[in-house]
């Protein structure tokens, strides 16, 4: 029997599957190809676009035809599939539009694309923004369509620049949220088995996640095959940048969407702010963490000391208290929380529904008492929370210790293993950003290690620098992952969010702050998210 075929019950979930837009085959990522073109004529305008547009970029006409082309409406849209495309292109020609190729940012969007935009988007229930949806679930192919989904079968779809590095970069994240289907069907079994008391089968199930989450990792770690940290500092995230917190940019107040009328009083819109497209908006791992109960917290009310506004630190009991009334579902972050608003609207449904519903770490750390060296203090929150009169949840394990012992293993080999994938991803950020911003390494990833000497300027353009960068790279290296980000100065310079068309990636000079899409410094926030999913260990 096929994994897929598996009797799974779903009926702890309000809604079908289907509703939820999810497959047991590849998850968030749909069972059918999301299409190429759309087929009706009439959407030729953008298909014609969507098709040039480094073409256009390059040749700087792209605004121009823009502004030339005609308000279309999404009513002529006639399938989900469609509207999948349509919210794809329009995202990619937006982008185009605001960043341009080393032009000043444009603050204000034609109404040929922010009518129609902002339409779809609010029909899809996600922000009218460039999002992981329109980077990655929604824009690839197969190669040879009876194989499975894999980065030996995926071709890419639309491109900002067209180079190889982009598209594996979409690519990579494809396939790992392509895993979302068999994570997805493993919790399901899991939740299943929890209702019937089967702790054997919770811990097999267990074990599978922890090696899904394996798998995870090692397609992360195929980043560097073909994407140059040099090519995606310099050349590509500029155009996955949104308009929140983008002064630097030149997009002080965010961007007007031209024609779009306020719901409220009929008058033009004011300014909208967003954040960019990134990975953070991948519904995989928060499936991941609510499937495991790890829970997350605003950054200066860490789990694991909630310490770093040292100020707070002696109110930190209060505050964690206060935090967990809060923020009772994981992840509480409000920065993960947010990037929810980033998904499908029917995918961040499913993440809300699974938190309600799934007691995984409830059933391990009442099935390992004896076994654990359980605080039943610090935990008793969490015990408590799982409804007095659930029979399923109560001590089925007796005191079979081996039975107990395994359960505890595998619960808490998943944890290890989210971790050690937290881990290598802030090893990616570093050499995709921080080493970037800081000079400490240039093109090629796979050559030597030779790091360079960081250049004097902090302000200098990709495209200014690019003779002396390339000349400084020859033989030039990704570097290490210990570069230091800290110091009072904070310069908004390494991610979607704070960079400028032209002036968006740049050097910092040491003891600058590089900024993340949070608004905060990336290695801080990760460093967070990382150190409570280690203290989610039982
Ligand atoms: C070159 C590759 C990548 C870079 C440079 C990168 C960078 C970042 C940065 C800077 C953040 C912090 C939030 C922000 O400021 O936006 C972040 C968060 C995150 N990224 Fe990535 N990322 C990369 C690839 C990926 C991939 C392929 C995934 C897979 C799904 C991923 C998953 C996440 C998740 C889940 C978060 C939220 C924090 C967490 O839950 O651990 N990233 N990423």
């Amino acid at each position: 029997m096929s994994a897929t075929n598996e009797t799974i019950d779903w009926s702890f979930l309000p809604k079908t599957l289907d509703q939820y837009e999810v497959n047991l085959e590849s998850g968030f990522i749909p069972a059918e190809e999301p299409l190429s073109r759309l087929p009706n004529p009439y959407y030729e305008p953008w298909e014609e676009l969507a098709s040039n547009i480094s073409q256009y970029l390059l040749a700087k006409v792209l605004r121009d035809k823009v502004k030339s082309m005609p308000v279309l409406t999404i009513e002529k849209l006639a399938t989900r599939r469609e509207e999948h495309r349509a919210y794809v292109v329009l995202c990619f020609l937006s982008h185009a539009y605001i960043w341009g190729l080393n032009q000043k940012a444009e603050q204000v969007l034609p109404a040929s694309l922010a009518v129609p935009w902002w339409n779809i988007s609010k029909k899809l229930r996600i922000k009218p923004v460039f999002t992981n949806a329109a980077s990655v679930v929604w824009n690839w192919n197969l190669i040879d369509k009876n194989r499975p989904i894999g980065l030996d079968n995926l071709k890419h779809g639309m491109l900002f620049t067209g180079s190889f590095d982009e598209a594996w970069f979409f690519l990579v994240t494809v396939a790992m949220d392509a895993k979302s289907g068999a994570i997805l069907r493993n919790i399901g079994k899991i939740i299943n088995d929890i209702s019937k008391g089967d702790v054997s089968a919770v811990t097999s199930g267990l074990e599978k996640l922890s090696t899904h989450i394996n798998d995870l990792r090692l397609l992360l770690a195929r980043m560097f095959e073909n994407c140059d940290p040099y090519v995606f500092y310099w050349r590509m995230r500029q155009y996955m940048a949104g308009w929140k917190n983008m002064k630097e940019a030149g997009l002080e107040h965010g961007v007007k969407y031209e024609g779009v009328m306020d719901e409220a009083d009929g008058t033009q819109s004011e300014y909208q702010e967003f954040y960019g497209g990134n990975a953070a908006q991948s519904s995989t791992i928060q499936l991941i963490d609510i499937a495991l109960g790890v829970h997350h917290y605003p950054i200066n009310v860490g789990v694991e000391n909630g310490a770093t506004d040292g100020n707070k630190a002696q109110n930190i009991d209060t505050m964690k208290a206060e935090m967990k009334a809060k923020y009772p579902k994981p992840p509480g972050n409000p920065f993960l929380m947010e990037m929810r608003d980033y998904m499908p609207g029917t995918h961040k449904d499913l993440l809300e529904d699974m938190g309600k519903v799934c007691h995984i770490r409830e059933f391990v750390l009442i099935n390992t008492d004896g076994v654990s060296r359980i605080d039943y203090e610090k935990f008793q929150a969490e015990i408590e929370r799982v409804s007095a009169d659930d029979i399923s949840l109560k001590n089925i394990s007796g005191d079979d210790l081996k039975l107990k012992n395994g359960l505890l293993k595998a619960y808490n080999k998943c944890i290890s293993n989210l971790k050690v994938f937290r881990d290598y991803h802030m090893i990616i950020v570093k050499k995709y950003i921080v080493n970037q911003a800081k000079g400490h390494s240039f093109m090629g990833s796979n050559a030597p290690d030779t790091t360079p000497t960081p250049p004097k300027s902090a302000t200098s353009s990709p495209v200014q620098d690019k003779a002396q960068t390339i000349g400084n790279a020859s033989g030039g290296a990704v570097s290490g992952a210990d570069s230091k980000v800290a110091g009072p100065k904070s310069v908004v310079a390494a991610h979607t969010n704070g960079i400028k068309p032209g002036k968006l990636a740049r050097f910092v000079e040491e003891g600058d702050v590089i900024k993340g899409t949070g608004g905060t410094d990336p290695i801080e926030f990760l460093t967070h998210i990382k150190n409570e999913t280690r203290d989610s260990r039982i």
